[in-house]
């Protein structure tokens, strides 16, 4: 009667084992794979993985080796991380990393842990996919990071990307140069079209901006209101003064004309570094501003530009 009661039980946990969306396999301090449940033999069909993945026998830290042989970056830190466990060197082992397929993006986790099954010494290898959270993770990331009217970069973004692309560039001794751009007479714009036209024609402008800001090693971004701002990491002088110029030039090309025969523009303040050794992020933006404030004062649709010596 106690057998079959112990029979059950047994059968009930195989069975709950089986029924987990995570995938476990269960292995011993060689490596040699013990047990794994139905998920995990399914991930292993899914994604075309030998059957050496799924098979009882079969050695796990074998296969984890192999894949960083292929090619698996991710599969070292792994084997490591697997080995800190069974070497008692760490309790558990906790890992974040991205598993995408050519038309998928997916993120998985995996959780090794010791396991005393009498006086064998096992270990738990958990992986759970996480793509759902991730992806949420990273929306909240990027609406914390950019404009929601014209997607561009906001003031915060801006700040962190000025402050990196300044310590690359006097890390390699590059130049940079900085644009402060602000939209001329907008408020006659809104006045006159309204403020839903007014967002229209941010988001044109915005556009002209982000085209201008291609590489990586560039930021377009919305500082508030109509004042904007274009980074170019890496770009001197001669290459900041033609590309602000044509930016301006493609701005009052949109041919958004308002009132009597009005037409929107910009003006810019142009802040340019040859290879920057020591400036600070507080000179460049307190030059471009002064750059930009000369620009309007001036009469608008213009770029004024200053060059700094290191
Ligand atoms: N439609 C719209 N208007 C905005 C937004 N944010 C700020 N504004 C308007 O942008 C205008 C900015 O005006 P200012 O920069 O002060 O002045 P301006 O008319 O552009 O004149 P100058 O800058 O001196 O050439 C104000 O009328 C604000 O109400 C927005 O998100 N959408």
């Amino acid at each position: 009667m106690k057998a079959q009661h112990t029979q059950e039980r047994m059968a009930t946990r195989a069975a709950v084992f089986d029924s987990l969306q995570q995938q476990i396999a269960v292995i011993d301090d060689t490596g040699s794979i013990i047990d794994v449940n139905y998920a995990w033999i399914c991930f292993g069909a899914e994604n075309n993985l030998s059957p050496e993945f799924s098979s009882i026998g079969s050695n796990y830290l074998d296969i984890v080796r192999y894949s960083h042989f292929m090619g698996d970056q991710l599969a070292v830190q792994a084997l490591q991380g697997i080995l800190t466990v069974i070497n008692c060197t760490s309790p558990h082992f906790y890992y974040e990393y991205p598993c995408h397929s050519p038309n998928q993006q997916r993120w998985f986790i995996m959780r090794v842990s010791p396991l005393q099954d009498g006086p064998k010494r096992l270990f738990v290898i958990a992986h759970y996919d996480i793509t759902e959270r991730k992806l949420a993770e990273e929306k909240a990331e990027s609406l914390s990071l950019h404009d929601p009217l014209t997607g561009l970069a906001n003031r915060r973004y801006f700040n962190e990307f000025l402050h990196e692309e300044i310590r690359r560039c006097i890390r390699n001794q590059l130049s940079i140069s900085l644009v402060m751009i602000d939209v001329d007479n907008f408020k006659g714009y809104n006045d006159h079209f309204g403020h839903l036209a007014g967002d229209e024609c941010l988001i044109k402008v915005s556009q002209v901006l982000s085209s201008f800001a291609s590489r990586p090693n560039d930021l377009a971004a919305r500082l508030g209101g109509d004042e904007f701002a274009v980074i170019f990491g890496g770009i001197g002088n001669a290459y900041a003064q033609t590309a602000a110029d044509s930016l301006r030039e493609k701005i009052s090309g949109l041919n958004l004309v308002f009132g009597r025969e009005k037409l929107v523009t910009i003006s810019a303040g142009i802040v340019s570094v040859d290879l920057l050794k020591h400036q600070s992020e507080e000179t460049l933006l307190h030059e471009a501003d002064k750059a930009l404030y000369c620009a309007k004062s001036a009469g608008r649709n213009r770029v004024i530009h200053t060059q700094l010596d290191n």
